[in-house]
């Protein structure tokens, strides 16, 4: 039986990951042990098998004697214990949430039902490392898989519509922080039918434009507004957000070597926990909209294309509809004023599934079938 230690467990990314794995039944036939930075001892979560109490994320003897380590704990940990534990001869497998280490050699970033090919591949090579890839990417394959599997794109932009959790639990917490005092610095006149709607947005700006409004962790308004600057900055221009699109993207393809240009802007939105991206794809070759639906429709059992009108879109292709199901509609579907060639798609996942757990709860499995 495998004996998996968890890293992390207990934090946005990692709740969401037990409780898939609860729901699978992924706790039975294997042995887990659950990990800690801060509560060393206490009782370990209730996973629906006895657990051991938590021990130590940093006691390298107690990782050493694991077969497998998941880890969400973040990136601060992997820099200060992957190293030393490979060192110490450790040759166990280390999934990870975090990215650090996705772009390393030594790592394969995770997402088998577009990758598993790769993922393949490199177990047979005898490769340990395996990472869960950035959100906006792992959601943008699984949403346009069928066309990179049929090798249609020629470069394409994706233009994101970011959630706050990709930022973490305080900013989501901040951010309905942020939509309360907006509102509650228009009460009076919201009650008021007969205000004027003028008055009301010069006071909600003001309030935005306050030192009191709360952004201590946004460092500026996002409720009734939006950020378009996600991560560091590369020395190119891009945000780190907008890099990784296009270099995690074409190595979960396996396509270092002959890179497809995926490039666009990574904007942060006033969503709770679904990422947003429109698509402008340069195809090819003119591919008719039915097959291009037909191709999305099977590519995996999660994508979902939705017809290009309005009542279906509105009902189906929104961060509300979407956020807490593994399902990730693709639609907006139509050829661009440009020409045939030229194909808009818009899609929405919720980025903590598809976008971090999922993946790194499949690679456990793909790990215990083998
Ligand atoms: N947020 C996201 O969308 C994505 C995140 N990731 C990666 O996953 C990593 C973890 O992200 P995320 O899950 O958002 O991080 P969290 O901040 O939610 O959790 C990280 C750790 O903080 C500790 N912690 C301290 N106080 C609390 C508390 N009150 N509740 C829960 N945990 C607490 C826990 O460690 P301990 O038990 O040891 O105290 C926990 O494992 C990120 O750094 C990133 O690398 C990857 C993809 C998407
Ligand atoms: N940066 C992403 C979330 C995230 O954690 O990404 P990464 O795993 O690439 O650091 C977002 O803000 O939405």
């Amino acid at each position: 039986m495998l004996k998996v230690g968890f890293v992390g467990w207990r934090g946005m990314v990692g709740s969401v990951l037990m409780q898939r794995m609860v729901d699978d039944g992924d706790f039975k036939g294997i042995e887990p042990v659950f990990f800690t930075t801060s509560q060393v001892g206490q009782a370990g979560p209730d996973v629906g098998v006895d657990v051991p109490a938590l021990k130590d994320a940093f006691d390298l003897d107690a990782l050493k004697a694991l077969d497998v380590i998941v880890t969400c704990q973040g990136g601060e940990y992997t820099d200060k214990v992957y190293a030393d534990l490979r060192q110490s001869g450790w040759k166990g497998y280390w999934i990870d949430a975090a990215s650090t280490l996705r772009m390393a050699e030594e790592a394969t970033i995770v997402l088998d039902p577009v990758n598993r090919h790769v993922i393949d591949a490199q177990l047979a090579k005898g490769a340990k490392t395996f990472v869960g890839g950035n959100c906006t990417v792992s959601l943008m394959l699984m949403g346009l898989g069928g066309l990179f599997e049929a090798d249609l794109i020629e470069w394409m932009t994706s233009m994101t519509y970011q959630a706050a959790s990709g930022s973490g639990a305080k900013h989501m917490r901040e951010l309905l922080g942020q939509m309360g005092s907006l509102r509650d610095s228009v009460a009076e006149e919201l009650a008021d039918p007969a205000s004027a709607i003028l008055d009301i947005d010069r006071k909600v700006t003001a309030a935005m434009r306050s030192g009191n409004f709360p952004t201590d962790n946004f460092g500026a308004p996002l409720a009734g507004s939006l950020l378009p600057w996600i991560d560091k900055a590369m020395d190119n221009g891009q945000s780190k957000e907008e890099w990784k699109g296009s270099v995690e993207s074409n190595k979960i393809l396996g396509l270092q070597d002959n890179p497809i240009p995926i490039d666009g802007l990574c904007v942060r939105i006033g969503a709770m926990r679904s990422h947003s991206q429109a698509f402008t794809i340069k195809l090819k070759k003119d591919v008719p909209i039915d097959e291009i639906e037909d191709r999305l429709a099977r590519h995996n059992d999660w994508v979902k294309v939705i017809s290009n009108d309005k009542d279906a879109t509105i009902d189906g292709l929104t961060p509300a509809a979407v956020t807490g199901t593994m399902s990730v509609p693709v639609g907006r579907l139509r050829k661009l004023a440009m020409g045939g060639e030229y194909l808009s798609a818009f899609s929405v996942g919720d980025q903590l599934l598809w976008g971090a757990a999922e993946p790194l709860k499949r690679m456990l499995k793909i790990l215990r079938e083998q």
